[in-house]
C-alpha cells in the first residue's frame, strides 16, 4: 500500500440478489486511485457506476473483495469498521447532480451542518465554511437561501459542503449533468483544483464529454470489470 494511494479496491464483486434473480454488476474488479488525481467513470447506463462509487463510499455493501481508503483496509468480504457511518464523514465527500441542500437552510448552513454533527463546534464550522465559500468565489452568498442561487452557484455550495470535513476522497456522480456547458466546465475546473491543491482524490461519474479533458484518466466499466484510458482525444467515449 504505497502512501500516495488514497484508494484501491481489489477482487470487489457486486452482486444483486439471488437464484433467478441474480444481477452481476462488478466482477473481480481491481484499481488503484492516488491522491490528488481526478478521475472521470464512465460506462452505459446500468453498467454500475453508482454502484461502484457507492462501494467505495462505504454506502452499498459488496458481495466479495477488498477495499482501502488511504492506509485503512475498510472492507475484505465484510466491513472491517463497526461504524461505516462514520469512516463515510470522516474521509469522504459526496457530490450528487441534484445539489441536495436543505432548502429551509441557508447556505451557510447547510455547510455547517456536517461538521457539527460530527460535534465541530459552530464557531469552528463557520469559519470552515466561510472560508471554502471563498476559495470557491462565492462567499457573498453565505446568507442566501439555496432557492435565490443558480445552478452553477448551488453545485458550488455543494463542492464547499463535500470539503467541510476535510475529506480525502470526494466522491461526484454527475455533478454537472444540470448544468450548461461554461458552468460545468468552472465546476469540473474547481475539483482538479481542489484534488491538486487538497490532495484529495476525486472519482466523478459522468456522461459529460466537456469534463473529460480537464480529468487526468478515465476509468470505465467493461464486461463487469474496470479498465483505464489515458486522456488522448480519440480515447474519449
Ligand atoms: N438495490 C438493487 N437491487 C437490485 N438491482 C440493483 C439495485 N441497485 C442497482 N441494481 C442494478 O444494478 C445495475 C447497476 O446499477 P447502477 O445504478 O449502479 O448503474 P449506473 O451505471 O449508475 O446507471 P445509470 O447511468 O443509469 O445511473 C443495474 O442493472 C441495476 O438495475
Amino acid at each position: 500500500m504505497s502512501k500516495h494511494s488514497a484508494i484501491k479496491v481489489q477482487n470487489l464483486v457486486k452482486n444483486f440478489g439471488k437464484d433467478d434473480n441474480l444481477v452481476r454488476v462488478i466482477e473481480n474488479a481491481s484499481f488503484e486511485i492516488q491522491k490528488g488525481e481526478v478521475v472521470a467513470l464512465i460506462a452505459p447506463s446500468g453498467a454500475g457506476k453508482t454502484t461502484l462509487l457507492m462501494m467505495i463510499g462505504c454506502v452499498i455493501e459488496p458481495t466479495s473483495g477488498e477495499i482501502w481508503l488511504g492506509e485503512n483496509k475498510v472492507y475484505h468480504d465484510k466491513w472491517l469498521a463497526k461504524d461505516t457511518r462514520r469512516i463515510r464523514r470522516e474521509k469522504i465527500g459526496f457530490i450528487f447532480q441534484a445539489h441536495y441542500l436543505v432548502p429551509f437552510l441557508n447556505v451557510l448552513e447547510n455547510i455547517t451542518l456536517l461538521p457539527q454533527a460530527n460535534n465541530v463546534s459552530e464557531k469552528e464550522a463557520k469559519e470552515k465554511a466561510m472560508e471554502l465559500l471563498e476559495y470557491l468565489e462565492i462567499a457573498d452568498k453565505a446568507n442566501n437561501m439555496s432557492s435565490q442561487l443558480s445552478g452553477g452557484q448551488n453545485q458550488r455550495v455543494a463542492i464547499a459542503r463535500a470539503l467541510a470535513n476535510n475529506p480525502e476522497i470526494i466522491l461526484a456522480d454527475e455533478p454537472t449533468a444540470a448544468l450548461d456547458g461554461e458552468r460545468a466546465v468552472s465546476v469540473i475546473k474547481m475539483l482538479k483544483k481542489i484534488a491538486r491543491e487538497q490532495n484529495v482524490a476525486i472519482i466523478t461519474v459522468t456522461h459529460d464529454e466537456r469534463i473529460l479533458p480537464y480529468c487526468d484518466k478515465i476509468m470505465k466499466i467493461q464486461n463487469r470489470g474496470i479498465v483505464f484510458h489515458e486522456l488522448k482525444e480519440e480515447n474519449i467515449l
